[in-house]
């Protein structure tokens, strides 16, 4: 299989704070790969060091098998990016922007353009300092889809959408790209979204890649425990895969990382009168697993990265 998207110890420093630290991603071609993580994790500055806008401190990134710094205009048409706000020149008209954006590309297909713009109901005469945000988010789409990109790159595209207008804008891009099996990464914080649409997820936690693997694993693999005591509640034992502990009152909530015969003896052995499995979906396994340490689990494919600084100690 073929990497479309391959970084190795991907890092940024602004001044002395490390914003992404020792990045090793490798995404499949044809693969829709969700980058998430709360707010200030290193998302955006990720993909704007895997576009080229931001040059990394250490590290390096390919993209459809070039390295990022010296990738070739021919490699670089064959990628479209969209940034977050979806910026256009507002004083154009769906029309001329279209026009515009066109004479970039030696590849266009017009036909898409046209069967997309009535998807969406976008007349070319529209203004664009007159569209809504969720239209000026189509109109983005439009623009990058047209070149037929092999990956497109979307930081953030359903950012102030609302919920009709987001899961529209969401299937149409999967739809018009996968169909053709083509390369999507996009970073979200909807995750009841990336639940339906994305195959792979990626955490990033303080700047730090924490999970890499297929959005279902992610989900069958973070357990919630519920356990009631008829007393205090107890210490709890150190256990492989706890990721969290919270108590109030006498119920005290576990979270795993993996849930197996060993964790099982580990919850029995605090004797507690009940004991409850909650089942989540993606946003609450998402929001479990980020309120928790930040622990790195190489049973969601990542490695605690090294500093490649010379010299340098291993991240915290
Ligand atoms: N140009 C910059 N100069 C200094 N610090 C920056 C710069 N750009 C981003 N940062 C900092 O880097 C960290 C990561 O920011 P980034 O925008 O990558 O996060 P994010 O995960 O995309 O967040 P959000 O979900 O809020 O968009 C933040 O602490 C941010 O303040």
């Amino acid at each position: 299989m073929t990497l479309a998207i391959r970084t190795e110890s991907l890092t940024k420093y602004y001044g002395s704070t490390k914003v992404v630290d020792s990045l090793g991603l490798s995404i499949d071609e044809g693969t829709v790969y969700a980058l998430l993580g709360r707010n200030g994790a290193g998302k955006s500055t990720t993909i704007k060091m895997l576009t080229g806008m931001v040059r990394p401190s250490y590290g390096r990134a390919e993209l459809l098998g070039e390295d990022v710094a010296t990738l070739a205009p021919e490699t670089r048409s064959r990628i479209a990016y969209l940034a977050e706000g979806h910026p256009l020149p507002s004083w154009m008209s769906v029309g001329e922007v279209i026009r515009f954006t066109r004479a970039f590309y030696e590849d266009w297909d017009h036909d898409l353009v046209e069967s997309v713009l009535d998807h969406f109901a976008l007349s070319k005469r529209a203004k664009l300092r007159r569209l809504s945000k969720g239209q000026l988010a189509q109109v983005s789409l439009i623009l990058g889809i047209a070149p037929d990109p092999e990956l497109l790159i979307l930081d953030d595209p359903t950012l102030g959408l609302d919920t009709n207008v987001r899961r529209d804008f969401l299937e149409s891009m999967i739809q018009i790209i996968q169909r053709r099996g083509r390369t999507i990464l996009f970073s979200s914080h909807v995750l009841g979204d990336v639940e339906r649409v994305a195959d792979r997820i990626g955490i990033m936690l303080d700047g730090v890649l924490r999970v890499d693997c297929p959005t279902e694993h992610f989900k069958e693999a973070v357990r919630k425990i519920v356990l009631t005591f008829d007393r205090d509640v107890p210490e709890v034992p150190e256990c492989p895969g706890l990721v969290g502990s919270w108590h109030v009152g006498h119920r005290l909530e576990l979270i795993f990382a993996g849930y197996g015969s060993e964790q099982e003896a580990a919850v029995a052995s605090l004797d507690p009168v009940e004991v409850e499995r909650v089942e989540m979906n993606l946003e609450d396994t998402f929001i479990e697993y980020t309120r928790g340490p930040r622990r790195s689990l190489s049973f969601f494919g990542t490695e605690e990265p090294d500093d490649p600084r010379p010299g340098a100690q291993g991240a915290a």
